[in-house]
């Protein structure tokens, strides 16, 4: 049986989410926060014993907890499960322990929390390898983004998606928790997290993308998105329109998904879309595809399909394997935890896997934000660029409200 801890004494009022991130910093212990689009409640899991994999765990037995994927699996980093020894929810401010986890470590991790009442949090982990961290100009960007155009034109892949970063120095007066606060605010209908595991470093996101979701009621979710251009104005998209260069983009991602479920022989999937969808300053075309697990016999999709769809076509290319080959030997650096994905596994309402995209991880006085843009045939380099800031936007607006 699962424990629930109240605060100790009278007031069992509980507690917050400061105290808990506090607390988990302070013990340096492996620590994820999110909220799911549209959604109020704030959640949290602690892990005493985080377990890196190469291979993607089968999500339908793994136990609960929070999964940190990189880009390329083969590369650098692992896979992160971080099994929930403890879970937090905002709603009731209550710890739920897990059975199995230390007792000796729950003690510690409950007493820091008594300490971390009134106590800012403060150190997040950082990376222990800073190499990669070098930034691309406008010029080595643009010259990638050309020459992916004529290997398109030349018929070696259909779409490639190039990224960059760009570091930005962390205001005086940042605080983990407060960054977290203002994306909660500013970017309701994304999946926010901040995850912070010692050794591997701290993330900040705000993604527009699910990868994969199996919910409590049993329906399976993801998406094909891509196509990107500013937001309008009058902040919706009743006026949207899309060039030639955009739909074809997007169509290649729902192409891409479609194959999948081709694989698995799956046929009984609805597609809805593409619709116009708003991702903070910026929109995107979106087709949603659903499969309702009690009407399909297919227990294992959600694994089945994570294992097929990652990287998709949104943040690798078409085909896979030239487009992949084409960003490790052009792109100039290792991009780590972005265009990984991230999210709660068999936690109450489910699973849900986002993409890591609009991100930062930050280092201790800098953050280093991500931003890619899918080149296809018709792309102009100097316009992929101004994509790429544009979505740097999503990070850059919050640091710039310390
Ligand atoms: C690769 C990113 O976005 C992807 C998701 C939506 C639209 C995209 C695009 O228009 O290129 C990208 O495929 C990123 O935000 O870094």
């Amino acid at each position: 049986m699962e424990q629930a801890a109240g605060i100790a004494g009278e007031s069992m009022q509980g507690y917050t989410l400061e105290q808990v991130v506090s607390g988990a910093l302070s013990q340096q212990q492996a620590l994820a926060v999110w909220r799911l689009p549209l959604q109020t409640e704030v959640q949290a899991c602690i892990s005493f014993a985080p377990q890196t994999t190469s291979a993607i765990p089968e999500l339908e037995t793994s136990p609960t907890g929070f999964l940190f994927c990189p880009f390329v699996t083969d590369g650098a980093e692992g896979n992160i499960f971080l099994k929930a020894d403890i879970r937090y929810s905002s709603l009731t401010k209550q710890l739920t322990i897990d059975p199995d986890a230390p007792a000796t470590q729950v003690n510690l991790f409950t007493e820091a929390l008594a300490q971390a009442e009134n106590e800012k949090p403060g150190i997040w982990p950082i990376p222990a390898n800073r190499a990669h961290h070098s930034n691309r100009n406008q010029e080595t960007f643009t010259a990638a983004v050309s020459l992916a155009v004529d290997s398109i034109r030349a018929e070696s892949m259909e779409k490639v998606v190039l990224s960059r970063i760009s570091t930005s120095a962390l205001p005086t007066d940042f605080s983990l928790l407060k960054a977290f606060g203002k994306m909660l605010v500013a970017y309701p209908n994304a999946f926010v997290s901040l995850v912070a595991i010692p050794g591997v470093g701290t993330w900040l996101g705000a993604s527009p993308e699910i990868l994969v979701s199996v919910d409590q009621h049993e329906v399976f979710k993801t998406v094909a998105l891509a196509g990107t251009q500013p937001l309008c104005e009058d902040g919706s998209t009743a006026n949207a329109i899309w060039r030639q260069k955009e739909i074809e983009e997007q169509g290649m991602v729902e192409r891409y998904v479609l194959s999948c479920f081709k694989k698995l022989r799956l046929r009984e999937y609805s597609e809805v879309g593409p619709r116009t969808v708003i991702a903070g300053n910026l929109m995107h075309l979106r087709t949603d595809f659903k499969v309702d697990l009690k009407e399909v016999d297919f227990p294992t999709l959600g694994t089945d399909m994570l294992r097929l769809l990652h990287p998709t076509s949104a943040v690798c290319g078409l085909p896979k394997e030239p487009a992949l080959r084409f960003i490790l030997d052009h792109e100039g650096y290792d991009r780590s935890y972005y265009s990984g994905f991230l999210g709660p596994v068999n936690s109450e309402v489910g699973t849900h896997l986002f993409v890591n995209l609009r991100c930062m991880q930050l280092l201790s006085d800098q953050a280093v934000l991500y931003a890619g843009a899918g080149i296809t045939g018709e792309s102009s380099a100097d316009k992929e660029w101004q994509e790429t800031q544009h979505k740097l936007q999503t990070m850059l607006r919050i640091l710039s409200e310390f």
